[in-house]
């Protein structure tokens, strides 16, 4: 797979060759949206840098999913992707989905997101879809698997703070910020060549209890769960790629080989549904 990039001429990967070939043959992959009012009417939409990497990082066809209230059939919708991506976001998961703790004063929530999102994780693992979640993402999957959040994990005692300046350049923003120690033997350490990686941090919450069947990928230095897989122990029935990372590996993708290889490894999972699917 790495063969299959090429280098510009400043010696750093630029993605797949002529993406628009491969667009006609390409896993499709599903992108749920946010919901955000825009003057006067809702719209739903996705952030243009997460819709870049799966075409730059992963090679694959985008597809941007509504989150229309009630949820569309979505059952039948993941029936038709190869993968889905389930993308951060400054809104958060609304904390009735996973605690009895009320929210706080001017928490910027997106319900609709939630109602599709939080759905959209056991079908897509109960149809063995391949998933990769990002920051936002990672918090659906633990919720929508049973685990809960800090709503401010800057307020936590011993935990350090996630936040990015707001007031920084988006180079600043999404630099790397802090160092993730790789879980020996997972997945991300084998696609790092390596037991730590530093990565960039724009959350303020995180993982508070870890939802059954996912294992830890990575942790920060303050010990908060940074990247997770499904594993549900079951070898008669491996369950489907599922990787979620709490930083923003689409970010500049192709210039980062650690960024690249989260995405190609979803890539490969989605190219495997996809040669099953047709
Ligand atoms: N709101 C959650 C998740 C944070 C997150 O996804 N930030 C990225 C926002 C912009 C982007 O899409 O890059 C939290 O604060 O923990």
């Amino acid at each position: 797979m790495a063969n299959a990039l090429i280098k510009s001429n400043a010696g750093r990967n630029v993605g797949f060759p002529f993406a628009e070939a491969l667009m006609r043959s390409s896993p499709l992959v599903g992108l749920p949206s946010d919901r955000k009012q825009i003057g006067p009417h809702p719209f739903h939409a996705v952030g243009e840098k997460y819709i870049r990497a799966v075409v730059d990082g992963a090679g694959c066809q985008p597809v941007l999913l509504p989150s229309l209230s009630p949820p569309l059939d979505l059952g039948a919708l993941l029936d038709e992707l190869d993968g889905l991506v389930l993308t951060g976001a400054h809104s958060n998961i609304e904390p009735h989905h996973y605690s009895h703790e009320a929210g706080y004063e001017g928490n910027p929530l997106d319900p609709a997101r939630d109602a599709n999102t939080l759905s959209l994780v056991p079908l897509a693992i109960a149809r063995g879809l391949p998933v990769l979640a990002i920051c936002r993402g990672m918090q659906e999957v633990n919720v929508a698997l049973g685990g809960s959040l800090h709503q401010k994990v800057h307020e936590v005692p011993g935990f350090a703070d996630h936040r990015e300046n707001p007031d920084d350049p988006l180079g600043v923003q999404y630099a790397p910020a802090h160092p993730v120690q790789l879980a020996a033997g997972g997945w991300l350490e084998g696609i790092a060549g390596a037991s730590e990686a530093k990565v960039n941090s724009l959350h303020g919450q995180g993982i508070r209890e870890l939802a059954p069947g996912l294992v830890v990928e990575a942790t920060a230095p303050d010990g908060l769960i940074e990247a997770v897989r499904l594993d549900r122990g079951n070898p008669g029935t491996p369950d489907p790629f599922l990787l979620a990372v709490q930083w923003h590996p689409e970010w500049r993708v192709t210039e980062n080989p650690f960024y690249l290889g989260i995405f190609q490894a979803f890539a490969a999972a989605c190219r495997h549904r996809s040669q099953k699917r047709h």
